[in-house]
């Protein structure tokens, strides 16, 4: 199938080089120059484990990016695949997403065949019918349902596993509003749907948006549950991780998503909880719940620097950071709980000497007065404390050595030799 892709980010890239993976032609609409340049070149623009070789098998053949809307023409469905980022105050800002679809819309004027459009960001309920669907009817001239059709397909890939994600889902949702569109997206999807292990759900366009959000506003609260009973755990003495990996035994509840520590961040969780609430407030509810895990999340970081502090005066104190981005594998520093605890300790008047295997210099720039150090032992040395943010691998069975005393706050669970150390405290253990 002939297949168009608008927005080239970590979706849209990984969407795109799976579907040339699975046999379709697929153009890339991406309005920054470097990205089209590096996926025509067969490079890959974000470090994602399988895509680069997928993008160098592919490019130049059925697989090219272009900045040029009217590309689409020469397609039969093209996915939205555009930033849904949140507002001031929390709402989710639709202002990329319309000025895509206007994009958009005015491109498929000029086209005499039909046309299938997915929306595959992720919104909130009524804004695939209700927004998108509108600005391509007037700006195609073409009314939805006669020549044009409307889908939502949300994804559920996550950062650092894109590629197998995609390829390898639990399911894949279609929400449709018309007989034609549930057909193109199984053919589109059949090599997926094909694996035993993935489960399809047909549904409407209503309920495809709202599954996206109400599946990671049930992964970010059960984080933050994990967090609170680990911090009740702590306060009783008793080690969090023994207790919910006994609890993860009861098939209702699963021992995946259970690590208890600094709490979720990264691009997704955070803005898609804080849309939920605003929306469901706009619509006329009040999310008590999801306000607690917001809430919960939130103290995390202040609750690990306590910690650190009651060992440690922190004034003038130099404190290694080990770990910026928001989880391993990653070089992605959105909403990284390591930018709160890096927070916290300079307004507590401590001197902070970060290091990080690749997010560094994603980092430099907002926080220019901190120190940074090329290794882990580089960080450590001579430092008077140190907190653990993410759990890369390679700070498992680390050497604290070096330190100027080896007071170490844990904020992941990472292995550390307890008995070689001076302090060390598990933020929920
Ligand atoms: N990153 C993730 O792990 C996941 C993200 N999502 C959702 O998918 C959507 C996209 O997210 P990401 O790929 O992370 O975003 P991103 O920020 O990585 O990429 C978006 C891309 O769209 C491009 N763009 C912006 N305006 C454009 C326009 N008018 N025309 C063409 N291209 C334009 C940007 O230059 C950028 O390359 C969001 O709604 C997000 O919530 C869903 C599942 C996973
Ligand atoms: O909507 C999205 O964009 C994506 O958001 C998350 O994916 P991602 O943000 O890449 O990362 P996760 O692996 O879910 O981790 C999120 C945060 O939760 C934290 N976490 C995760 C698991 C856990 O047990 N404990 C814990 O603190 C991680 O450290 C990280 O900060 C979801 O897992 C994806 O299914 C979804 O598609």
């Amino acid at each position: 199938m002939n297949v168009s892709i608008v927005g080239s980010g970590y979706v849209g890239t990984t969407v795109a080089a799976c579907l040339a993976d699975l046999g379709h032609t697929v153009t890339n609409v991406e309005i920054d120059e470097d990205i089209v340049e590096a996926i025509n070149a067969g490079e890959a623009p974000i470090h994602e484990s399988g895509l680069a070789e997928r993008i160098a098998a592919h490019a130049g053949t059925t697989l090219r990016a272009t900045t040029n809307y009217e590309d689409v023409r020469e397609t039969d469905v093209t996915f939205l695949c555009l930033p849904t980022p949140q507002s001031d105050d929390g709402s989710l800002d639709l202002a990329i997403m319309q000025a895509g679809a206007e994009s958009l819309g005015r491109a498929l004027a000029e086209k005499d065949d039909d046309h299938l459009v997915v929306v595959k960001s992720t919104v909130l309920p009524g804004t695939t019918e209700d927004v998108v669907g509108p600005i391509l009817e007037a700006e195609s001239g073409t009314e939805i349902g006669d020549g044009l059709e409307l889908a939502m397909n949300p994804e559920f890939l996550r950062m650092g596993t894109a590629v197998e994600d995609f390829l390898e889902p639990d399911k894949v949702v279609f929400g449709t509003a018309s007989d034609e569109a549930p057909a193109t997206l199984r053919e589109l999807y059949a090599p997926i749907l094909e694996r035993d292990d993935t489960d399809l759900v047909e549904t409407d366009i209503r309920e495809a948006e709202l599954i996206k959000y109400a599946n990671n506003a049930f992964l970010a609260s059960k984080v933050s549950l994990v967090n609170e009973l680990g911090n009740i755990a702590r306060e009783y003495d008793a080690d969090a991780y023994e207790v919910l990996e006994a609890v993860g035994l009861d098939d209702r509840i699963s021992d995946r998503f259970m690590r208890s520590g600094l709490g979720w961040g990264g691009s997704c969780f955070p803005k898609d909880v804080n849309a939920l609430r605003a929306g469901a407030r706009e619509q006329g509810y009040d999310p008590e719940l999801l306000d607690a895990v917001v809430a919960v999340n939130d103290e995390q970081p202040r609750r690990l620097v306590e910690l650190l502090a009651a060992h440690v005066d922190l004034e003038g104190a130099r404190i290694a950071v080990l770990g910026l981005s928001f989880k391993p594998g990653t070089d992605d520093i959105r909403k990284s709980r390591a930018l709160d605890v890096i927070d916290h300790l300079t307004d507590r008047g401590a001197v902070v000497v970060a290091f990080d295997p690749v997010a560094i210099e994603n980092v430099r720039p907002d926080y220019p007065d901190i120190e940074y150090a090329d290794s882990a032992a580089g960080a450590l040395e001579g430092a008077d404390g140190a907190v653990v943010a993410t759990d890369w691998p390679a700070f498992d069975d680390l050497s604290f050595e070096g330190m100027a005393r080896s007071v170490v706050v844990d904020g992941r669970r990472i292995d550390v030799d307890e008995d070689a150390l001076e302090v060390y405290e598990g933020l929920t253990w």
